[in-house]
């Protein structure tokens, strides 16, 4: 018999992520890994091509939450490529083990991208961001912890408003915080010494894809002259534009943008609400990873270095 329930932690977990209670790409990627251990820990397979398919089963509904943040596959697949055993007991315990060596790697690259990020930045800077990214804050927290005077104007980022995590986040850090509304950015890129975003996804060509409002701030940076550069670990390296493929930018509820009652007010009106845009690499001067800073436009000799086997989906058999 093959067991393809799936453990109640794990369907709580998709349906956070999908939520956005559990969100950002690096966050989201720890929560799927560690989700594929719950399901291997408590699963009853009555043999190891049961628990096969079990564990398939589970990375299919964790890789349907969100399309866009390739953090997420790239979790699972890092997973299910070391499930090994000819037993349950030993697929179960690669598994296991290869999750709490995912989830160590991510706190690790985190730590060395945010040491090269901070390179870039200089004593007395202030930082524009975008969004709440992880990577992001690990570059302006390393700068501090290098000792240097920085500050930070943040953008709100609409409609999710993750900008206020951001300005928590930065706050506790101590870094002196100015929050502005996204449309006042290309006002205040004038204080700017540095803009610095995250990813969810770096194409083969070097475009990025962040949350929504990446894309038109890295434009009015480059016209302002001013350096900006995305903070992302080589777990948002994206394998499949490596064969042409181009990246799902998910489109999320209509009511994330205007309440239905205020929406009624107006009338009849349609909403649109895209997650995520691309910003093409002419726009981006430095993609700081764990490996080191890249031009965006050479960031393919990595991926291919990285994800030179592909990007099969091995959830993807029944
Ligand atoms: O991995 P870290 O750097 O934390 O975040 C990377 C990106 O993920 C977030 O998306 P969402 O808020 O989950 O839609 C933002 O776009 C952010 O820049």
């Amino acid at each position: 018999m093959t067991d393809h329930r799936l453990a109640p932690d794990v369907e709580e977990t998709a349906e956070a992520i999908a939520s956005m209670e559990i969100r950002g790409a690096a966050t989201i990627a720890a929560g799927a890994a560690e989700a594929l251990a719950t399901q291997a820990r408590e699963i009853d397979a009555d043999s190891p091509e049961a628990f096969r398919a079990s564990m398939r089963a589970a990375a299919r509904t964790l890789r349907e939450t969100r399309p866009t943040a390739v953090s997420l596959p790239n979790a699972l697949r890092y997973v299910l490529r070391r499930m090994d055993g000819r037993s349950v007991d030993a697929l179960r315990g690669s598994v296991t083990d290869a999750v709490e060596e995912f989830v160590a790697q991510l706190d690790r690259a985190q730590e060395d991208l945010g040491r090269v990020g901070a390179n870039r930045l200089a004593d007395g800077d202030t930082v524009m961001t975008h969004c709440h990214s992880t990577d992001a804050l690990a570059c302006i927290e390393a700068a501090v912890e290098q000792g240097k005077e920085i500050e930070a104007i943040v953008k709100e980022t609409r409609p999710r408003n993750q900008g206020h995590i951001t300005a928590e986040q930065l706050r506790e850090a101590g870094v002196p915080v100015t929050l502005i509304v996204d449309s006042a950015a290309r006002r205040y890129l004038n204080e700017a010494d540095h803009v610095l975003v995250g990813a969810d996804s770096i194409a083969a060509d070097g475009g990025v894809i962040n949350k929504i409002g990446t894309s038109g701030l890295a434009v009015n940076a480059r016209e302002r002259g001013v350096p900006i550069m995305t903070a992302a670990q080589t777990i948002k390296l994206h394998p499949e534009t490596l064969t042409g493929h181009t990246v799902e930018i998910e489109t999320r509820a209509e009511d994330e943008v205007i309440d239905r009652k205020t929406r009624e007010g107006i009338g009849e009106i349609a909403v649109e609400n895209p997650a995520f845009d691309v910003t093409p690499p002419r726009y981006m001067d430095a993609i700081v990873t764990e490996h080191g800073q890249f031009p965006p436009e050479s960031i393919v000799t990595l991926m291919r270095e990285l994800f030179g086997e592909g990007a099969a989906e091995p959830w993807a058999e029944p």
